[in-house]
C-alpha cells in the first residue's frame, strides 16, 4: 500500500482535480526551512534584532549560477516576526558566504535554545488558542514540546521584572520518555509556571485545589492528538513509502476520547483547541462531529476567519468517503463487510447534511502544502458555551451566587477519575533531556506509531515537595544573596540529583504551588516543575554560601538580589569575562577593582552597564552567573550559551580552560567545579 492510494482519496475526497496538481508539484518538492525566535522575550527581541539588522540586509542580492535567492523573510501570520522562513537548499548555504554565515547563527542560536526549528503551520494552534498570563493552559499531546514552548511564550508575553503571570501551563504526555522531552523544552524557557505530566490525556485525573471544593479546570486547552501523520510528507519520506489510510481509522477512537476529554477539562467559556497533521477526515472532521454530538451542544465549533488574517486556509469538509486499508472507499457503514466492521468505528463515517450544517464543520482550518509553501495540517477552535459536567454546573452556580445542588456535589465526587501514581524512580533529567535535545526535531511530525509507552522501569521521578520557609538553607541564601523581603520564600521544592540528597532548590509560581498543595496531588503523575535558582556545590565551599546560583535563576532573582553580589561591567571587561579563562581581577578596569576585591568568594550576578547596552545594541539588560574567586572571576554558562554570547558580541570564540588554570588552586577547583555542573546539568 502506497502513496498513489492517498492520491486517488486526495483527488476524489478533499481537492479539485486542478488543485491536486499543484498540491503534488509541492509535495514533491523540499520544504523550506521554518524557525522560531523562542526563549524569554528579552532575548527573542534581542536575536530578532540580529536577524534583521545583521543578516537579512546581506541576503537580500544573492545570486547563485545566474538564481537570484530570496533572502530570508518573516511568516506573515506570526505575530511580532517572531517565526521566519528560509528557503536556501544545501547548495545555495554552501556557495554563498553569506547564507554560510546565516546558517552558522542559525546552528549556534538553535543549539543555544534562542531559536528552534519548527514546521510552519505545526506554530498555527497555539495562535489560535488565544493565551493570556493569567490563564491556566493543558497541553494534552505534549511531546517534543514545540507547541508547548509557544504556549508557554504566551503566558509570559507581558512578563516585566518582577511579575509573575498568575497562569500556569500543564504539558502532558502520554509516552513516559517522551514526556522527559517536556522537561528540555521548560528549562529553556525558565518558567516558574510551569509543570510536566505523563497520563493517559483521556484519562487526565481529576484534581481538587486547596482554595475550591471543584476540580482544577483550564481556561484553555490544545488537543494535538497522535495522527497518522501524512500533512508531514515534504520532510518524511517515510510517508511515501509507509502510509495507509488503516492508521487513521485504527486512532480515530483514541483521538475521539482524548479530545473529549479536554471537554470535560475546560472551563465554563474557555477555548479548547483540536489539531493534527494529517489531512485524512477520519481523523478530523470526523473527530470534531462526534465530539460535538457526545458533547450534546456544551461545545460550539468557532469561526476563526477573522483570526490570524494573513494564514490562507481551506474550510473543513462536510462530507467525505471513508478510505480502506487496500485504498478502497466505502460511503457508508453498511458498506462495510460485516467481517471487518470491527476496524470501522461507525463515527469515522460523515454526518448527514443537515447535521454538518448544524455543526459548521466548516469552521475547521484545513491547510495545504500548495497554499503558502508549508507542510499540512488541520486545526478546530472550540469555546464551552455550556456546562458539560457536574464540575461546569458547580462552577457556574458559584459564579452567578446561586446554591451548588447536592446531586451536582455527588456526581462532581464520582466524575473524578482514579489514577495511580507510578512508582518513584532516579533523576530522570540526567538520563532523558540529552536524547530529548537531539530527537526533539525529527519527533515533532513524526506520525504515530503504536502505543505510548508508559512505565520505563529504572526511571525514578524526583520529589516535588514544598519547602518550609524558616528552612536553614533559605535563611542562609536570603543573607548571602541579599535576596528582598518581598521575594516569596513558600515556593520552593527541594529536590534530589543525582542521589545527592537536597541538591538543588526549585521555584514554582503561586498557581503550581496551589496544585503541589492540594490533597489529590499525589494523583497527578508530575514528570517536573520549578525553575532550579539554587544548587548545592559538591566541593568544600570554605566561606559563603554552599548554594551557587544557575543561569536558569536569574531572570526571577535580578530584581530581588541586593546590590552586595552584583558586578557592573563594560563592554570591554564583558568581553574579558567571555572570552578569558578564569581572568584574574587586574584584567578588570582599575574603577572596577575595588568593588571586585571587596565582593567574598562566592556566587555573583554580573550586569552589562546601561551605556554599554546602548553601545552593544542590546534590547533588554543583559546579566550573567558569575563565580568570583579570591583572585579570578569565571561565568557559569554551559559551552552553547557562552560561545552563542561570544559570537553574537564579540564574534569570538571561548577560550577552553587551561588543564594548569583548573588544578592550580582550590578556588580555581571550586570555581571549575561549578561551571563543570552548570554545563553538564544544563546539557
Ligand atoms: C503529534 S504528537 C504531539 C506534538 C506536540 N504537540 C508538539 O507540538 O511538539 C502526539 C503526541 O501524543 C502522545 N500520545 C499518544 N497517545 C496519547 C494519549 N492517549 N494521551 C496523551 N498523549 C498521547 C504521543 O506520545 C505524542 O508525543
Amino acid at each position: 500500500m502506497g502513496f498513489s492510494k492517498i492520491l486517488n482519496s486526495y483527488t476524489q475526497n478533499i481537492l479539485s482535480e486542478e488543485e491536486f496538481e499543484e498540491f503534488y508539484e509541492y509535495i514533491k518538492t523540499i520544504l523550506p526551512t521554518t524557525f522560531r525566535i523562542t526563549g524569554s522575550r528579552t532575548t527573542a527581541l534581542e536575536i530578532l534584532n540580529v536577524v534583521q539588522k545583521n543578516y537579512v540586509p546581506k541576503l537580500q542580492n544573492i545570486v547563485i549560477d545566474g538564481v537570484k535567492i530570496e533572502p530570508p523573510k518573516p511568516l506573515p501570520f506570526y505575530p511580532e516576526q517572531f517565526a521566519w522562513q528560509v528557503n536556501a537548499p544545501r547548495l545555495v548555504v554552501k556557495k554563498s558566504p553569506e547564507f554560510q554565515e546565516f546558517h552558522k547563527f542559525i546552528v549556534t542560536e538553535t543549539e543555544a535554545g534562542n531559536m528552534s526549528r519548527q514546521e510552519a503551520v505545526s506554530m498555527v494552534p497555539p495562535l489560535l488558542m488565544d493565551i493570556k498570563p493569567h490563564q491556566w493552559v493543558l497541553d494534552m499531546c505534549a511531546a517534543p514540546g514545540s507547541k508547548t514552548a509557544q504556549i508557554i511564550e504566551a503566558v509570559h508575553s507581558n512578563d516585566k521584572l518582577n511579575e509573575m503571570p498568575t497562569g500556569l501551563v500543564v504539558a502532558n504526555d502520554a509516552d513516559y520518555k517522551r514526556s522527559h522531552m517536556l522537561i528540555h523544552q521548560s528549562k529553556r524557557l525558565q518558567s516558574p509556571c510551569f509543570m510536566a505530566t505523563n497520563h493517559d490525556g483521556s484519562q487526565f485525573p481529576n484534581i481538587r485545589l486547596p482554595d475550591t471544593s471543584t476540580p482544577w479546570q483550564f481556561d484553555r486547552v490544545l488537543c494535538d492528538v497522535p495522527c497518522s501523520g501524512d500533512g508531514t510528507i515534504r520532510k518524511n519520506e517515510k510517508i511515501w513509502d509507509n502510509w495507509s489510510p488503516a492508521a487513521a481509522l485504527q486512532l480515530h477512537t483514541t483521538q475521539v476520547q482524548i479530545f473529549a476529554r479536554g471537554c470535560q477539562l475546560l472551563k465554563m467559556g474557555g477555548r479548547i483547541v483540536y489539531s493534527t497533521c494529517s489531512f485524512n477526515p477520519v481523523e478530523n472532521e470526523a473527530v470534531v462531529a462526534e465530539v460535538l454530538r457526545q458533547t450534546k451542544g456544551a461545545i460550539r465549533l468557532i469561526d476563526v476567519s477573522n483570526e490570524l488574517p494573513e494564514l490562507k486556509r481551506k474550510p473543513g469538509l462536510k462530507t467525505w468517503k471513508v478510505t480502506d486499508k487496500e485504498g478502497h472507499f466505502v460511503n457508508c457503514f453498511e458498506e462495510v463487510n460485516e467481517k471487518l466492521r470491527k476496524r470501522f468505528p461507525l463515527t469515522a463515517f460523515p454526518p448527514t447534511q443537515a447535521e454538518a450544517d448544524e455543526m459548521h464543520l466548516e469552521r475547521c482550518l484545513r491547510i495545504y502544502p500548495h497554499q503558502q509553501n508549508t507542510g499540512g495540517f488541520f486545526v478546530a477552535v472550540f469555546e464551552k458555551v455550556e456546562p458539560l459536567t457536574a464540575a461546569d454546573r458547580i462552577h457556574l452556580a458559584k459564579m452567578e451566587g446561586k446554591d451548588v445542588a447536592q446531586t451536582d456535589l455527588e456526581e462532581e465526587s464520582k466524575e473524578a477519575i482514579p489514577v495511580k501514581r507510578s512508582i518513584p524512580h532516579d533523576d530522570p533529567e540526567e538520563n532523558n533531556t540529552k536524547k530529548a535535545k537531539t530527537e526533539e526535531e525529527e519527533e515533532e511530525a513524526k506520525p504515530f506509531e503504536g502505543k505510548p509507552k508508559r512505565d520505563v522501569p529504572g526511571i525514578k521521578e524526583a520529589p516535588f515537595e514544598l519547602v518550609s520557609s524558616d528552612s536553614e538553607d533559605l535563611k542562609d541564601i536570603t543573607e548571602f544573596y541579599g535576596l528582598d523581603a518581598s521575594f516569596p520564600r513558600d515556593q520552593f521544592l527541594l529536590r534530589s540529583e543525582n542521589n545527592a540528597k537536597g541538591r538543588s532548590l526549585y521555584f514554582v509560581s503561586s498557581a503550581i504551588k496551589k496544585v503541589l498543595e492540594s490533597k489529590d496531588f499525589s494523583r497527578l503523575q508530575t514528570v517536573n516543575t520549578g525553575v532550579r535558582l539554587f544548587v548545592r556545590q559538591s566541593s568544600p565551599v570554605e566561606a559563603g554560601s554552599p548554594f551557587r546560583l544557575t543561569s536558569e535563576g536569574l531572570p526571577l532573582l535580578d530584581a530581588v538580589m541586593s546590590h552586595q553580589r552584583r558586578l557592573q561591567v563594560n563592554l570591554d571587561e564583558l568581553r574579558v569575562l567571555l572570552v578569558e579563562a578564569f581572568p584574574t581581577v587586574d584584567r578588570f578596569l582599575e574603577s572596577s577593582r575595588a568593588k571586585l576585591n571587596a565582593v567574598t568568594p562566592g556566587c555573583c550576578i554580573a550586569y552589562l552597564d546601561e551605556a554599554s547596552c546602548k553601545q552593544a545594541e542590546f534590547v533588554g539588560s543583559l546579566i550573567l552567573p558569575v563565580w568570583k574567586g579570591k583572585n579570578s572571576l569565571n561565568v557559569l554558562l554551559n559551552k552553547k550559551d557562552k560561545r552563542s554570547l561570544c559570537e553574537r558580541l564579540f564574534h569570538a570564540i571561548p577560550e577552553a580552560t587551561p588543564e594548569h588554570l583548573v588544578l592550580r588552586s582550590t578556588e580555581n577547583q571550586a570555581a571549575a567545579d561549578a561551571a563543570r555542573k552548570a554545563q553538564e546539568e544544563q546539557e
